[in-house]
Order: structure tokens, then sequence, then C-alpha cells
């Protein structure tokens, strides 16, 4: 199986399962988020459910509209069912890499405001723990102003190699939705480390916006598998 079916698996099942009518959910950014998209809008067409849908990013916004979804806002919808995402990596522990698409600081947002965090995701995603499949490191989206000091800081506390991220289509930095810059963190994969603690004191350096480290969010994840089953992980609470 693909990995573009992988995902669209995962995705239609997470929609199935978490999607009801008279709900407002946060809707995720990245390519497997585009196969719930599209779900929840041929359920919108056949069940002609009532759902408003808050976006995580540019990306996302674009989609719900593209899609003829409701689109709102934490303004409107500051609580929410469920918010339905991708994930880079996942851990045993249901600790999450994100914001490979540098949308992690909307999507950290929206899914604190969600009362569920479901991650769908091909089998790739899916690690004992952390750095064993996902190679790119830890984005960390900060102040464009303080990206050389973070970097130092975090290279002398903790080890690994921090690169600024490009853009792809034109010279210079990525810049972020929120207009800021995002450094990829190549922790050091020989280490052992304690996530909630790197995060609480990544999170505490001025100039840090925030983290693509979700840790103790997620409720459920679902995996595409490579057979075309669909595998299931939840977060012990
Ligand atoms: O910033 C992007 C997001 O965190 C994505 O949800 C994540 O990178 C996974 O993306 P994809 O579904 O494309 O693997």
């Amino acid at each position: 199986m693909s990995l573009n079916e992988a995902k669209r698996i995962a995705a239609h099942r997470a929609v199935n399962e978490w999607v009801q009518t008279d709900t407002a959910i946060g809707i995720g950014s990245g390519s497997t988020v585009v196969f719930a998209v599209e779900r929840l809008a041929e359920r919108m067409k056949l069940e002609n459910l009532n759902v408003a849908c808050v976006p995580t990013s540019f990306q996302a916004r674009q989609l719900i509209i593209e899609h003829g979804l409701q689109l709102s806002d934490l303004d409107r919808n500051p609580q929410l069912d469920v918010a339905i995402d991708g994930a880079d990596e996942v851990d045993n522990d249901m600790v999450l890499i994100k914001g490979g698409g540098g949308c992690l600081l909307q999507e950290k947002i929206v899914a604190s405001c969600a009362k569920n965090l479901v991650i769908i995701a091909d089998y790739t995603k899916n690690s004992k723990k952390l750095g064993d499949q996902y190679k790119k490191g830890i984005p960390i989206e900060v102040a464009p102003m303080a990206y050389v000091p973070i970097k130092q800081h975090i290279q002398k506390c903790f080890g690994g190699n921090l690169k600024l991220r490009m853009a792809v289509a034109k010279a210079g930095p990525c810049v972020t939705d929120n207009g800021n810059f995002i450094l990829d963190w190549e922790f050091a994969n020989e280490k052992i480390y304690n996530w909630p603690d790197v995060n609480r004191d990544l999170l505490m350096m001025p100039g840090v916006v925030e983290t693509g480290l979700f840790v103790n969010m997620a409720t459920k994840a679902y995996f595409g598998m490579a057979d075309g089953q669909v595998r299931t992980q939840e977060r012990n609470a």
C-alpha cells in the first residue's frame, strides 16, 4: 500500500469515528489532513452535518474554504470537541513531533482548546522513541531576532545541532504563518531526554514562541499500515 493510501485510510477512520453533527472541530495541517477534509466534506453532503471548522494554518483555512466547510475561529468557538491533525512522529508515550510543515504554533493552540486531539498518520510516523523514524529533528518556532542566541543556548544545554529552516521557493529563511523563524533541532539521538522537562525548559527561553513537542496532548493516534489495516494507539490517562 502506498503512503498516500495509508494516510487516507487513517484519516477516513478518524473522521468517521470522531466527527458528529453540531460540533466544533480543529482542522490540522499537512498532507494527511487533506484526506480528513475530503472525508469530512463527503460526510457533510451525505449526512448534512453541522460542523464548525477552526483551521490551524493558512493551508487548513484554504482546505476548509475549498471544500465548502463551515469556517470558524477560536473567537466564535473557543472550545472544540476534537482536533484532527497529522504528526511527524509519535512515540510509545504518545509524545509527538509536529511542525514539519511549520504550523506548530497554531496547531498547538487549537489542540489545547480541544477536548481530544486525534492524530492521523501513515505507518512511518509510528516510533518506539522519538528520533527512531523522523530524522529532521524537533521544530522550534522562534522570534526572528533571537534565533542565533536561542540556537547557541539549546546546543549548550541539550546538545545536538540546530538548523535555521530555509524557504524552498525564495532565498532566505522560512517564515511561519505568524511571522517567525523555525529552528530544526536535531537532538543527540544517543541521549535519553525527558521530553516533558525539555519542552518546559525550551518554552522558558526568551524568544522561543513554541515547540513542536506535543506532550500529554494527543488522545488517540490512527496509523494507516502497509497491509491496509489501521492501527490505533491511545494515551494512558
Ligand atoms: O506543520 C505541520 C504539521 O505539524 C503536520 O501535521 C505534520 O508535519 C505532519 O504532516 P504530514 O501529514 O504531511 O506528514
